[in-house]
């Protein structure tokens, strides 16, 4: 298994130098385009991790999974009320449908869906960054991930088009709490830095129907691990989701750090980094190892 990842980490190094970092705000342009990392978490809780898995990175959409499982944990069927469950088939940021949709986002994993989302929290926890950083580290059984500050204070800065939507949902009363504390938590979720191994052991527990070993507890019931991989398979690569999942097959989310969390539901869990990313906002090194692994997974290269 480790020389396997190796081999794959070696083979989709070729896509290095494809694409562009994310550059909507600064800490995130300076990223190193050339890092590549993968890790593997197996359902027997083996971790696997070659390259710069051990880098942590910001984890920024990928968030929208946490944010919308612990969402479904407090608010149940009725969060659907508020966040669609379809393709967008629009860019992650797109205004555009959320007007004609009367501030009801198409689905939770596009950005106005995860704010949507976010406002729940917002009403159930007390603190409700602390709670999700908390889940994180005990998910990825690492007590030291930290919400990057400096991220955090750079989407706030560069908040204008997130906070249009949020208003746009406000508006339409889609929206309970104060916007500014919503948008807040939303950056707080995606500011996040995990790395592709933390990554892999935080969202095994939907590869192993919602079992967390880490936590030596069930994390959500084995329906809600099923629906959340369906609407990681419908949604989570944005506008690109069809052709990823032709290419790869496996639930996954994306992040515009550059991350991509995958799953092989029964068997394991997989995170792939590159920052580098395509006009989609998906890291092109990243998809391409996923597409490695997800075609050599029944079978295995003879290596020397
Ligand atoms: N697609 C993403 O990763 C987007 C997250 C980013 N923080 C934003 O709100 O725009």
């Amino acid at each position: 298994m480790q020389r396997w990842l190796e081999s794959i980490h070696a083979r989709a190094r070729a896509r290095l130098g494809n694409g562009h970092v994310a550059s909507y705000i600064p800490a995130l342009a300076r990223q190193d385009p050339g890092r590549l990392g993968i890790a593997i978490c197996t359902n027997a809780g083996e971790v696997y991790a070659a390259g710069d898995a051990r880098t942590a990175f910001s984890i920024q959409s990928i968030a929208k999974v946490l944010l919308l499982a612990l969402a479904l944990r407090t608010h149940g069927e009725a969060l659907w009320q508020r966040v669609g469950l379809n393709p967008s088939g629009m860019p992650f940021n797109s205004l555009a449908q959320l007007e004609a949709e009367r501030g009801k986002p198409r689905n939770p994993f596009i950005n106005a869906g995860a704010i949507a989302v976010t406002d729940r929290l917002v009403s159930a926890f007390a603190t409700p960054d602390k709670h999700l950083q908390d889940v994180a580290r005990r998910l990825a059984g690492n007590a030291t991930i930290l919400i990057d500050d400096e991220v955090l204070e750079s989407e706030w800065q560069h908040r204008s088009r997130n906070a249009a939507m949020a208003y746009l949902m406000k508006a339409f009363g889609n929206i309970d709490n104060d916007v500014d504390a919503v948008l807040r938590c939303y950056f707080s979720s995606c500011a996040l830095a995990m790395s592709c191994a933390d990554l892999a052991v935080a969202m095994n527990f939907l590869a192993a129907e919602g079992e967390a070993r880490t936590m030596g507890e069930r994390f959500v019931s084995p329906g809600l691990a099923r629906r959340l991989n369906a609407i990681m398979s419908t949604c989570g690569m944005y506008d690109a989701a069809g052709d990823f999942a032709y290419r790869v097959g496996l639930p996954a989310k994306s992040g515009v750090g550059g991350g991509i969390v995958a799953i092989v539901p029964g068997r394991m869990s997989i995170c792939a980094w590159s920052p580098a990313l395509d006009d989609s906002g998906n890291s092109v090194a990243a998809q391409y190892a996923l597409e490695l692994l997800a075609e050599e997974l029944d079978n295995p290269l003879p290596m020397a």
